[in-house]
């Protein structure tokens, strides 16, 4: 799959406009995508708002003097933008998605869920201690790519070990295209570090485990304590917890930061060309593996086998991508058959005997 790299860059090689006064709405993230997909009249009939907060029963919406609650609209989540209907906001039509992220929800019915639309950088967070692990750093990166989201690797802590360069290596090696920076995520490093992702109208998220300082991070960017350094639980969708929040913050002449707890737990699920953008080695040398459906594990002609006999692939790389590739596999599959038992039985019976058929075949 080809894709478009030059949206992984930092903004600021793209050039920018600082000095003119934003808009309203390119201040809250309004882009030349989202104005491309409609009409000056509808711009006038329908005004474009986003969606800054999402609550169980409403959604905060932001627009060019407007500033209201309405009610939740299916498949709408925070950073959408939507074309409001003033007359009758339920049936206000959500503009194509630049970017959006899902993951699985926790709980043991696990549907898929939107976490956030429109992030254009996401900051995938660990620290320079036991936190620091090559594979969840990959998992994060796979997510990322896969959202169409351009990830920066950020190493917090930096100021508790005496060498950060041995966290920076490893993290430089997961994939060329994703920058790695470490810092004391405390004080004013952060807003020097990372300005050139947090410039007005871009959307940020911060993606990492509890602890890692996600939050210092965010008060950091925006000058103040804004949100409290610590844990709060997830929403377990069983309605005995309420405080999820999603929302953007704006930060005071900067960019907007997505704040959702339900970017700790997220887990891979039909994220397969994510996997094969950040293991792009692995992709490449299979091209020339004997067999087309090679796994790499025992076949003749493996050409991924051989480049790990030659030292040219990490063999502890290859273990990670297979390991990934498995939890994709696996909670993929979940999913289809979430979807297969709501279809009407026929079809059920038709995907069976054409699975059949397939394997009898080979
Ligand atoms: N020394 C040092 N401490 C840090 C750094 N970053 C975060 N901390 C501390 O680590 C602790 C956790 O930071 P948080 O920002 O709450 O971490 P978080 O990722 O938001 O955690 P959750 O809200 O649980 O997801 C706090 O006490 C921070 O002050 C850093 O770069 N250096
Ligand atoms: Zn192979």
């Amino acid at each position: 799959m080809t894709r478009d790299y030059s949206a992984f860059l930092p903004p600021h090689k793209h050039g920018h406009l600082p000095d003119r006064p934003a808009a309203f709405l390119e201040t809250y993230g309004w882009q030349a995508f989202f104005a491309q997909q409609i009409s000056i009249e509808a711009l006038v009939d329908t005004p474009p708002v986003r969606v800054v907060e999402v609550h169980r029963n409403a959604l905060h919406v932001l627009g060019d003097g407007i500033d209201r609650t309405i009610p939740p609209i299916p498949d709408v989540t925070v950073g959408d933008w939507l074309l409001m209907d003033k007359a009758q906001p339920q049936a206000s039509r959500a503009l194509r998605r630049k970017t959006v992220m899902k993951r699985r929800a926790p709980g043991t019915d696990r549907q898929e869920q939107l976490i956030a639309a429109n992030i254009d950088t996401c900051f995938v967070v660990t620290s320079c201690n036991q936190d620091f692990s090559v594979a969840r750093l990959e998992r994060y990166v796979a997510l990322a790519f896969e959202a169409g989201i351009a990830p920066v690797i950020v190493l917090t802590k930096s100021d508790q070990v005496t060498d950060a360069q041995a966290y920076v290596d490893p993290a430089r090696e997961i994939s060329d295209r994703v920058p790695v920076i470490a810092l004391d995520a405390r004080g004013d490093e952060p807003r020097r570090a990372l300005v050139g992702w947090c410039k007005p109208g871009q959307t940020v998220a911060f993606l990492g485990s509890s602890g890692v300082g996600k939050s210092t991070l965010t008060n950091a960017l925006a000058g103040t304590e804004w949100v409290a350094t610590q844990a709060i639980r997830e929403d377990d969708a069983k309605g005995r917890h309420t405080t999820t929040r999603r929302q953007l913050h704006l930060v005071p002449g900067g960019c907007l930061v997505l704040d959702t707890p339900g970017m700790r737990e997220l887990q891979l699920a039909g994220a397969a060309s994510g996997i094969d953008d950040l293991f792009a080695d692995i992709s490449d040398l299979s091209q020339a593996c004997r067999f087309n459906d090679c796994a790499h594990v025992t076949e003749p002609g493996c050409a991924v086998l051989s480049a790990v006999e030659t030292g040219a692939l990490d063999a502890a790389r290859l273990r990670r991508w297979r390991k990934l590739v498995a939890e994709d596999a696996f909670n993929a599959a979940s999913l289809a058959e979430r979807r297969n038992r709501d279809k009407s039985f026929g079809k059920m019976v038709r995907q069976v005997m054409k699975e059949k058929s397939g394997r009898t075949r080979r």
